[in-house]
């Protein structure tokens, strides 16, 4: 099955999982998993149906987002994926959907709130939401853009993308990645069920508050720090 058959086999049972999560309609998403020692990484094919794809269709792309093995034309938002491995040697996996909370956010521009503990225990910020595109940028190389438009947000909101790893890109939609295909799906769906939760809680309180610090804390650290009892040993 060639040379990257493990990452491409990565990427299909990956991709498989958004639909089965309800993450995606449609060809609306795509997983890619890498392999930095190689310099390439494995990504659906563009437009083509979940129920249709097959581990030998997965696109082989090096981090420049030209392609090394495949037929099929690789999901339109490889060189995001591509910018996104160039700068981040420990990620694995990256995954985009159009989640409909999670877009929600996205299309209203905002960052999603860190409202609750379900929010904590992932993360101890606010969801960042990177700013719509300028004119230019859309003209351009919109889909590399795309990739500095989510560098930029997490430098500009000083958060490392090893302790957030999620964003929404304003007007578009969510991007999560991690470690491995698994984490980087378990991801935007935390991201998307985090999301409906804080749009819930703003309809039932406009005025709800975030979530103090110290419960913040306590529930990111059970789970995540150098003393987590969450879970067996
Ligand atoms: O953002 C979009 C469409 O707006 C794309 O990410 C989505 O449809 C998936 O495209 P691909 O099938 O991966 O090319």
């Amino acid at each position: 099955m060639g040379k990257y058959s493990y990452i491409k086999e990565e990427a299909y049972e990956g991709n498989l999982l958004l639909p089965k999560l309800n993450l995606v309609l449609f060809t609306w998403g795509n997983v890619s998993v890498a392999d930095h020692k190689e310099g390439v990484f494995a990504i659906k094919p563009s437009g083509v149906p979940y129920d249709k794809l097959t581990i030998e269709s997965m696109v082989i792309v090096d981090f420049e987002g030209e392609v090394i093995e495949g037929n099929l034309r690789p999901s339109s938002d490889t060189p995001t994926h591509a910018v996104l491995y160039q700068h981040w040697n420990d990620v694995n996996s990256i995954v985009h959907t159009h989640s409909t909370y999670a877009t929600a956010w996205a299309q209203s521009q905002l960052d999603i709130p860190i409202f609750g503990t379900t929010h904590a225990d992932h993360t101890t910020s606010d969801i960042p939401c990177a700013p719509p595109m300028s004119d230019e940028m859309i003209k351009g190389d919109y889909e590399y853009q795309t990739g500095f438009q989510i560098l930029n947000i997490l430098k500009e909101k000083k958060l490392n993308h090893k302790e957030m790893e999620m964003v929404l890109v304003g007007n578009h939609a969510p991007f999560t990645w991690g470690e491995s295909a698994i984490k980087a799906v378990y991801n935007s769906a935390v991201l998307e069920n985090v999301a409906k939760m804080a749009y819930l809680t703003r309809q039932i309180n406009p005025k709800a508050p975030k979530l103090k610090d110290a419960l913040i804390n306590k529930h990111y650290e059970r789970k995540h720090g150098a003393n987590a009892y969450y879970g067996q040993k």
